[in-house]
C-alpha cells in the first residue's frame, strides 16, 4: 500500500490489509487477512462520504444472492472512521484481464461459448432473486481461485437494484422520466444507453451479455470501444450514436449466427418479459458442440490447445507435393463448374450427377458459405445446429419434384424455427425460401437471392410495415390460384421479412407459412 491509499488503515475491522487487488471509481480492493481465523478474503473499501456510495447498496444485495452458482459470499461488513469495508470471498482474476494479458485480438470461440452459458447462467440466479445487475462487463466478471477456477462470478453489485418489488411481488413499473443513465459504455443495452430508456429490466442485463461476447470475437473489440471511455460530452454523443446505428448484422458478420441471434432476441423483449435462459444455455453449447469442443460449460484458461484427430502423416513434404501436383493433373479444368451463388448449387449438382454416367471425371468446385449443402454429410466446421437443419432443408426443397414434398418441407420449416428460441429468420432461413421460391415459380430460371448484399445498404421499413403485409398474406395464401402466385407470395414474405426490424417471424408470419403448406396440398 503506497501513495493515495496511504490513508486507509493497515486494519479494517478483523481484517489485516495487503496487496491492492485493483480500484475503481468508487474505491479499492485489497487482499485482506482475518486476524483470528486467518481466512483470506478481498477486502473493497470506499470513503463513507463517497458521492457513489456502492458499499452501502451492495451489501444489501449480497444476502439475496448468497449461495447462488458463481455468486461470491460475503463474510463481514462495517465502517471504521471515514471508511466502509466488505469482505467477500477471494476470486481470481477478471475476464478483462485474462483477455487482455492474452494478448490476442479476439478471443476462442470455445471460451466465448463458455463464458455465454456460465454469464446467461448467472444472469438467471440474480434475475430469480429479483435482482438485475446493470453493469454488465468484462472487470466485472472473475474467475474463482483454486479450485474454482473454471468457474465465473460475478461481481459489483454497486449498481444493481430488485426489479419485483419486495412490498407487492410485482414487476417494477416502467417509466419515462428523465434519469441519469447508469451502466457502462461498452455493453450497456442501447435502449438504455443510447435511446433514453430509463429504467433497464432483465433484457438488458441480457443484451449487456450479447454485446460482451460479440466483443470478445471481434478483433480489436467492438468498433465504439476502440477511442477510449469518452471524455467529453460530445464525445460520449459519438459513441451513443455509432453504438445505436450498429446493426446487428454488421457486427456480427463472420461470427456464428447464435450471437447476432441472440442480440436481436434480446431487443424484441418485452418490458417485463423474463428470457428463455436456459434455451440460450441450451444454444452455447450446441454451439461448442458443433465445433468439436466438449459440451462441459467449464471455463479452462489458458484454453487448451485442440487435439488434433487426424493421425500423424508419415508422408515427406516433397511426397506431399507431388500427390497434389498429380491430384492438378487429373482436374479437367475445363469441364470444371465453380459456382460462385449458392442458389445454383442444387441444379448443377443434379447436372453433373447426370453428367457423371457419361464422363466420371467430371468435378464441382464449390465456393458457397456452406448454407447451401447439397447432401446429408456430417455439418461443416462453422455452422450452428439450426443453420444445419436449415441447410438440409433447402437442398431438400431443390430437389423437391412436387407440392406434397414442399409442403412437407414447409411444414419442417415451421417446426425447425419455432423449435428454436429465436425467431429471427438467418441467412440460412432466407436460402430456404429463395429455394422454395424458385422452385414454385419456375425451377429452372435463376431467382435473385432474397437477402442480397445489396439488400444490406437499404433503409428499413417499420415493423407496422410488416405487420401490414404478412397479415394480408396470411389471409390471402387459402385463395391462391396457381404456384406462381404462392412464389409471390413467399418473396413478398421474404422481403418483408427482411427489411423490417428484427426479422423474426410474427405469429401472422407462422400462420402464413401454415396456410403456404396447406395450400401446396390444394394445388398439388
Ligand atoms: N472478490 C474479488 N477478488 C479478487 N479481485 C477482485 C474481487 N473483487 C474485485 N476485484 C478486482 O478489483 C476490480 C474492481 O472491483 P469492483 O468492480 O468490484 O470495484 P468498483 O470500485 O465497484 O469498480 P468500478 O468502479 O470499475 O465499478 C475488479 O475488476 C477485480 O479485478
Amino acid at each position: 500500500m503506497s501513495g493515495k491509499y496511504d490513508d486507509i488503515p493497515r486494519q479494517l475491522g478483523n481484517y489485516w490489509l495487503g496487496e491492492l487487488l485493483g480500484s475503481g471509481y468508487s474505491g479499492s480492493i485489497f487482499k485482506a487477512q482475518n486476524i483470528h481465523t486467518n481466512q483470506i478474503v478481498a477486502l473493497k473499501v470506499q470513503r463513507v462520504d463517497h458521492e457513489c456510495p456502492t458499499n452501502k447498496y451492495e451489501r444489501g444485495f449480497y444476502p439475496a444472492l448468497q449461495g447462488g452458482m458463481g455468486m461470491p459470499t460475503l463474510w463481514a461488513s462495517g465502517q471504521q472512521g471515514a471508511w466502509d469495508y466488505l469482505a467477500i470471498d477471494l476470486l481470481g482474476a477478471s475476464l478483462d484481464s485474462l483477455y487482455r494479458k492474452s494478448g490476442k485480438e479476439t478471443m476462442d470461440l470455445r471460451s466465448v461459448c463458455c463464458i455465454a452459458m456460465q454469464m446467461i447462467s448467472r444472469l438467471e440466479t440474480m434475475h430469480a432473486r429479483g435482482i438485475l445487475h446493470r453493469d454488465i462487463q468484462l472487470g466485472n466478471a472473475t474467475i474463482g481461485l483454486p479450485p474454482l477456477e473454471k468457474t465465473i462470478y460475478m461481481i459489483d453489485f454497486g449498481f444493481s437494484k430488485r426489479y419485483i418489488d419486495p412490498y407487492t411481488h410485482r414487476h417494477i413499473p416502467n417509466s419515462k422520466e428523465k434519469r441519469d443513465f447508469i451502466g457502462n459504455y461498452w455493453f450497456s443495452s442501447v435502449g438504455v444507453h443510447c435511446r433514453g430508456r430509463v429504467i433497464p429490466s432483465r433484457r438488458d442485463d441480457l443484451e449487456a451479455v450479447a454485446l460482451m461476447l460479440i466483443h470478445l470475437l471481434t478483433p480489436r473489440g467492438l468498433s465504439w470501444t476502440r477511442n477510449g471511455v469518452p471524455k467529453t460530452d460530445a464525445a460520449h454523443e459519438i459513441l451513443k450514436r455509432e453504438k445505436r446505428l450498429a446493426r446487428p448484422e454488421d457486427i456480427c458478420r463472420g461470427l456464428p449466427n447464435e450471437f447476432e441471434e441472440l442480440l436481436r432476441y434480446c431487443r424484441t423483449l418485452k418490458f417485463q418479459q423474463c428470457p428463455d435462459y436456459q434455451e440460450w444455455i441450451e444454444e452455447f453449447r450446441a454451439l461448442a458442440v458443433s465445433h468439436g469442443f466438449p459440451p462441459s460449460d467449464d471455463f479452462i484458461w489458458p484454453p487448451p490447445k485442440p487435439v488434433s484427430t487426424k493421425p500423424k502423416s508419415t508422408v515427406t513434404a516433397a511426397e506431399d507435393l507431388a500427390r497434389v501436383i498429380n491430384d492438378l493433373g487429373r482436374l479437367n479444368l475445363v469441364e470444371t463448374q465453380t459456382l460462385a451463388d449458392r442458389t445454383n448449387v442444387a441444379q448443377a449438382v443434379r447436372k453433373a450427377k447426370a453428367d457423371t454416367g457419361k464422363d466420371s471425371d467430371k468435378r464441382i468446385i464449390s465456393v458457397s458459405s456452406g448454407s447451401g449443402s447439397e447432401n446429408d454429410t456430417v455439418p461443416p466446421a462453422f455452422i450452428s445446429p439450426k443453420a444445419y437443419k436449415l441447410s438440409k432443408l433447402t437442398a431438400k426443397a431443390s430437389d423437391a419434384t412436387d407440392n406434397a414434398a414442399l409442403s412437407n418441407l414447409v411444414q419442417e420449416f415451421i417446426n425447425v424455427m419455432k423449435s428454436n428460441t429465436s425467431r429471427t429468420l438467418t441467412k440460412d432461413g432466407f436460402a430456404f425460401l429463395d429455394a422454395l421460391n424458385k422452385q414454385l415459380e419456375d425451377p429452372s430460371v435463376f431467382l435473385a437471392p432474397m437477402r442480397s448484399k445489396e439488400d444490406l445498404g437499404i433503409q428499413r421499413e417499420p415493423s407496422n410495415a410488416k405487420l401490414g403485409v404478412v397479415a394480408r398474406l396470411r389471409k390471402q395464401v387459402s385463395n391462391a390460384k396457381s404456384n406462381r402466385e404462392l412464389a409471390e407470395m413467399v418473396q413478398d414474405f421474404g422481403r418483408v421479412t427482411n427489411r423490417s426490424s428484427g426479422r423474426t417471424i410474427t405469429k401472422d408470419g407462422f400462420a402464413f407459412l401454415d396456410g403456404l403448406a396447406r395450400q401446396l396440398i390444394v394445388l398439388e
